[in-house]
């Protein structure tokens, strides 16, 4: 990673509403991004804090009736302003999206190798042959066995991992400068999960890429990322250099989360088991923090209104009006 060069990735002040019933569900709240090429940044957070939408507003992926606010800048297009045409060539060329369900990227009716090449053909305008040749590169660059045979596979023909590489040889296709990743190890087991995120950490190397890496799992945040962000009810609470937030957590939050990891790898159900009480219903959140009512360090003016972000240490912010209180009380945690 380059530290002088400018951001690939930035979004000021986003905002996701959503219509619910006779009201708004503000899904992201004021969210504020920035990264540079060749960087990761995982969005950590349980399940509703609003980290799949972030990710989604990036690729200009939200639905229709979502109402999207604030700005996002990303390899100097203005996100928000692309026409239709624009939209089309950003997605893939510039930005490009795994998931945790590669049913999601690929059409289960067509041969996977057909699925690259049309990505290329469609983006690049070259010859079927060409973007044949590009998915048996990637391929063999993701390391799937007997590759030229692969490429004739249907999705369901491949294993779990077989086809999480496969999705990520498809999002790499056509050259993309920015990968965003939604939980795209959630569902494999340990040791693939561990396989895959070394993958990634390579490709990005090779390619330069930049990452926002959406995860629930501390543990996988702390693997792939340079940078974390902690989100909680839509906004983001704490963020930094990864070993900066891992070493010294600051918001009451943040420790709650690495409390819940000290305790064993959690499932997808159970996580978080260490943090009493559920987070905020977003159609009547709670004045003030929005992790207020589940805090044990809770005063009054916590309910009074939003914290501010606060400087731990230079790069690394949290938002909690007891950041002081809290430092005294350190108790270093082990969690590398
Ligand atoms: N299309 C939609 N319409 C209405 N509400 C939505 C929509 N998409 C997401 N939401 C709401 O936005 C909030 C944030 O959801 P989001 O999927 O970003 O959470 P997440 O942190 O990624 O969690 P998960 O790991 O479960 O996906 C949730 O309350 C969710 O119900």
């Amino acid at each position: 990673m380059n530290s002088t060069s400018a951001p690939i990735v930035e979004a000021r002040n986003l905002t996701v509403d959503f219509a619910a019933g006779r009201g708004m569900i503000r899904a992201v709240c004021g969210v504020d991004l920035s990264l540079k090429p060749g960087e990761t940044l995982a969005l950590l957070g349980e399940s509703g804090s609003g980290k799949s939408v972030t990710l989604r507003a990036l690729m200009r992926l939200h639905p229709k009736s979502a109402k999207i606010g604030g700005t996002i800048q990303v390899d100097g297009e203005d996100v928000l302003a692309l026409s239709p045409s624009a939209l089309r060539a950003y997605r893939g060329k510039t930005v490009s999206m795994i998931f945790q369900d590669p049913g999601l990227a690929f059409d289960p009716v067509y041969r996977i190798g057909d699925q690259i090449a049309e990505t290329v053909m469609r983006h690049e305008g070259v010859s079927r042959a060409e973007g044949r040749k590009r998915g048996l590169e990637l391929f063999e660059r993701v390391r799937i066995p007997s590759p030229e045979r692969r490429l004739d596979n249907f999705p369901h023909e491949m294993s779990g991992g077989m086809r999480q590489r496969a999705m990520i040889a498809l999002a790499l296709a056509c050259r993309p400068k920015v990968l965003l990743a939604d939980e795209p190890t959630t569902a494999l087991d340990a040791t693939v999960q561990i396989q895959v995120l070394l993958l990634l950490r390579e490709l990005q190397r090779e390619f330069g890429l930049a990452i926002v890496f959406v995860t629930h799992d501390i543990g996988v945040a702390v693997e792939i990322a340079d940078r974390i962000a902690v989100m909680y009810a839509g906004r983001i609470v704490e963020s930094g250099a990864c070993r900066d937030v891992i070493r010294n957590p600051s918001h009451p939050y943040t420790r709650g989360l690495l409390a819940s990891r000290a305790h064993g790898t959690l499932g997808k159900d159970e996580r978080l088991h260490a943090i009493p009480g559920s987070p905020p219903d977003l159609s009547a959140p709670p004045p003030g923090c929005a992790f207020g009512p589940r805090c044990d360090n809770f005063i009054e003016t916590c309910a009074a209104d939003v914290p501010p972000e606060v400087t731990v240490t230079t790069g690394h912010m949290a938002r909690c009006f007891r950041l002081g209180a809290l430092a005294e009380q350190a108790e270093p945690l082990a969690a590398e």
